[in-house]
């Protein structure tokens, strides 16, 4: 388990001082993908990098399976920080090394004898699906292989928690949907827990079991996945949401909403199994009104259908607010637009 408590980290430059993290608490369950989104700017690097303690933090502590990192001296900071992999944008590999001798390349620094770290740089590389590639050069791989040999790299030393900096951010979808189900895979086979530090909502979405929105130094905001993406507190996070998922109300029925009209007009949100219960003709056949269907659409987090309904009710009155209370007994987001 990850504990981070009170962390903060100033950067004193010429102007005054950048809050680059301000005060931010966080814990993480073993075995949990945990992502963390946020503009440029927001901290997501520095946060990273202190989860590690390549930076320093100007206060707080990061407590990593009971051991507080910044209180290691530094032999056993060393020690602690094989037990964290992390893999980057760049992939930051060895260009004269082949892929073997990038992915043996920790073992060395550990110590470890050459027949064993060849054994095990070996098998890590067929796990990542690259057996047939190990005396090939970074050069001559693509930008998804390359991320595979960076994740080989960060597992060699059996690491607890995996870093991920923006490790899709230069690969096409096709890879960026890869990589992420690889990540998927050796959380599962080997119980790591992965912070995915990501400007990407299509990230989180594919793959995190949590989310952490970070603005200016701080989480504004974090639950579970599904959660969050159906029902977003901030502008911030709906605005990375609807980068993924259609959120905003479409102009055509802003427009609609302008014009005069008798009826409520009513947005649903539905998640799992709720997307295949029959409300609307709940609503004609019980409460005698009418639901025209303006807008739908319907989505999956992580094979769990997610959708969104907005209906214009119509009908008496008192009638379409026991309709509405009606919707919401069923557990069923249910927001009124008129006044959007
Ligand atoms: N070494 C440094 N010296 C001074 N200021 C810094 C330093 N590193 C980062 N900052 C500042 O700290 C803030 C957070 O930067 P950081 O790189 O962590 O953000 P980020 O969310 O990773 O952004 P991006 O997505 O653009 O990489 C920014 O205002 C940045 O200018």
């Amino acid at each position: 388990m990850i504990k981070i408590k009170n962390l903060s980290k100033n950067y004193v430059v010429k102007q005054g001082i950048i809050k680059a993290i301000d005060g931010l608490n966080l814990e993480i369950e073993a075995g949990e993908i945990f992502g963390m989104i946020g503009p440029s700017g927001a901290g997501k690097s520095t946060l990273i990098r202190m989860l590690n303690l390549l930076e320093q933090p100007s206060s707080g502590s990061i407590n990593i399976n009971g051991t507080d990192l910044t209180e290691l001296s530094s032999s056993n900071l060393r020690a602690a920080r094989q037990k964290i992999g992390m893999i980057f944008q760049h992939f930051n590999l060895l260009t004269s090394r082949t892929v073997l001798k990038n992915v043996e390349f920790p073992l060395e620094i550990a110590g470890v004898k050459k027949n064993k770290r060849r054994k095990k740089a070996k098998k890590l590389l067929a796990l990542v699906g690259l057996a047939d590639r190990l005396d090939h050069y970074p050069a001559q791989l693509s930008g998804g292989q390359k991320q595979r040999v960076g994740i080989a790299r960060a597992l060699a030393n059996e690491p607890d928690v995996l870093l991920s900096d923006e490790a899709t951010s230069s690969l096409d979808p096709e890879s960026t949907k890869a990589t992420l189900e690889l990540l998927a895979k050796i959380r599962d086979e080997m119980n790591l827990t992965i912070i995915l530090i990501t400007h990407e909502m299509e990230v989180i979405k594919e793959v995190c079991d949590r989310v952490g929105v970070l603005e200016s130094g701080k989480i504004i905001e974090s639950g579970s996945i599904l959660d969050i993406f159906a029902n977003p507190q901030k502008d911030l996070t709906k605005k990375f949401i609807s980068s993924v998922i259609d959120f905003e109300l479409p102009q055509r029925i802003i427009k609609y909403l302008h014009q005069k009209r008798p009826g409520k007009l009513i947005r649903i949100s539905f998640l799992g199994e709720k997307t295949h219960a029959p409300y609307i003709s709940d609503l004609v056949k019980h409460y005698s009104v009418d639901a025209n269907i303006l807008y739908g659409n319907i989505d999956e987090i992580q094979a769990v259908p997610f959708g969104t309904l907005i209906l214009d009710l119509e009908g008496k009155l008192t009638k379409i607010e026991a309709s509405i209370d009606y919707l919401r007994s069923q557990d069923l987001r249910v927001e009124v637009l008129e006044d959007v």
